[in-house]
């Protein structure tokens, strides 16, 4: 089977997501030469091309046909609210292209209409340490799409890090809501514990490196033990002592019911995404 560094590689839409996925698939080796990005924006354009890729300008239909002629994989990169603007007028460009949408909330019954019911298309919910190839990404594959095609889809989402394949559409509301958005939940924490730190008399330095170096011995702990996250947090509270006191609090506050609703709330918007913007 063909790897993804003999392929050419396009991106509609050079933002965060697809600079992200081209990064790790850059450190992957795949060649400059056999990615391409269409943009609207100049100078992101600009950057691209410095950096060896090819770039094409979305302004330009034309253009932006031509990118798609050239690919194997073409990556939807876009915002939810203009995918359809940006599909429906290369609708004729389409031919034996694996696609892969990461666009949240948009579902594949508005994406096949849009690009036509004979596209193989994959949908991927990615996330931003994706940046560092340390991202998670659910994928969903609609009917048409091969074995073969999901491996070629897998290895350019892998790229960015681990990716797990859910066999349910509706699925991916809630891969949002645990692992798409969920980087957020961490940073938030992240703001707070700091924040804390420097009002106990920690320097931001001082409780920066603590507060960092703790969610990832934490996160790489929880990766590797044989305990479940559960198990860990109990071997961290001593009866009666300071994590204790901490957990009482968090308890009493009911962080377990903050977090569902919080998860539940982005699940929710994900759907009334897919009903805004979708057809
Ligand atoms: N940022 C995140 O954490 C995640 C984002 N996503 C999805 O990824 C997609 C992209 O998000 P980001 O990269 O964060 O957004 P972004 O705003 O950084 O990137 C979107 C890019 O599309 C370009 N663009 C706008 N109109 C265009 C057109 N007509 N043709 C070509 N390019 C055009 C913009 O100039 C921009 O560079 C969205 O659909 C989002 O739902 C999915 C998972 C995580
Ligand atoms: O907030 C958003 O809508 C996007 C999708 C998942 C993460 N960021």
């Amino acid at each position: 089977m063909a790897t993804t560094t003999s392929l050419n590689i396009a991106f509609i839409g050079g933002g965060n997501m697809a600079s992200a996925l081209i990064a790790g698939l850059l450190a992957k080796g795949q060649p400059t030469t056999l990615l391409h990005v269409v943009e609207t924006n100049a100078e992101k354009l600009a950057d691209f091309q410095a950096k060896g890729l090819n770039t094409y300008d979305a302004n330009n239909i034309d253009d932006t046909k031509h990118a798609i002629e050239k690919a194997d994989v073409v990556v939807l990169a876009v915002k939810p609210q203009v995918i359809k603007d940006v599909l429906l007028p290369v609708k004729d460009s389409w031919g034996e292209q694996v696609v892969i949408s990461i666009a949240a909330g948009i579902g594949t019954d508005s994406l096949a209409e849009w690009l036509g019911p004979q596209v193989k298309l994959v949908r991927a919910m990615p996330n931003t340490p994706a940046m560092i190839q340390m991202g998670a990404t659910g994928l969903y594959a609609t009917a048409g799409v091969s074995e073969a095609e999901q491996q070629l889809a897998q290895q350019v989402m892998s790229a960015a890090g681990l990716v797990l394949w859910v066999d349910d559409e509706d699925l991916l509301h809630a891969v949002t809501a645990i692992s798409g958005s969920a980087p957020a939940y961490f940073f938030y924490m992240l703001e707070n514990m700091i924040a804390t730190g420097e009002k106990l008399g920690l320097t931001q330095t001082q409780a920066t490196a603590l507060a960092m170096q703790t969610a990832l011995g934490s996160a790489q702990m929880a990766l590797t033990s044989h305990d479940t996250p559960a198990e860990l947090r109990r071997k961290v509270t001593s009866p009666n002592g300071t994590t204790q006191a901490a957990i009482e609090v968090m308890d009493d506050k009911k962080m377990h019911q903050i977090i569902a609703d919080a998860m539940l709330a982005c699940e929710q918007r994900s759907r009334e995404l897919s009903q805004a913007f979708g057809k």
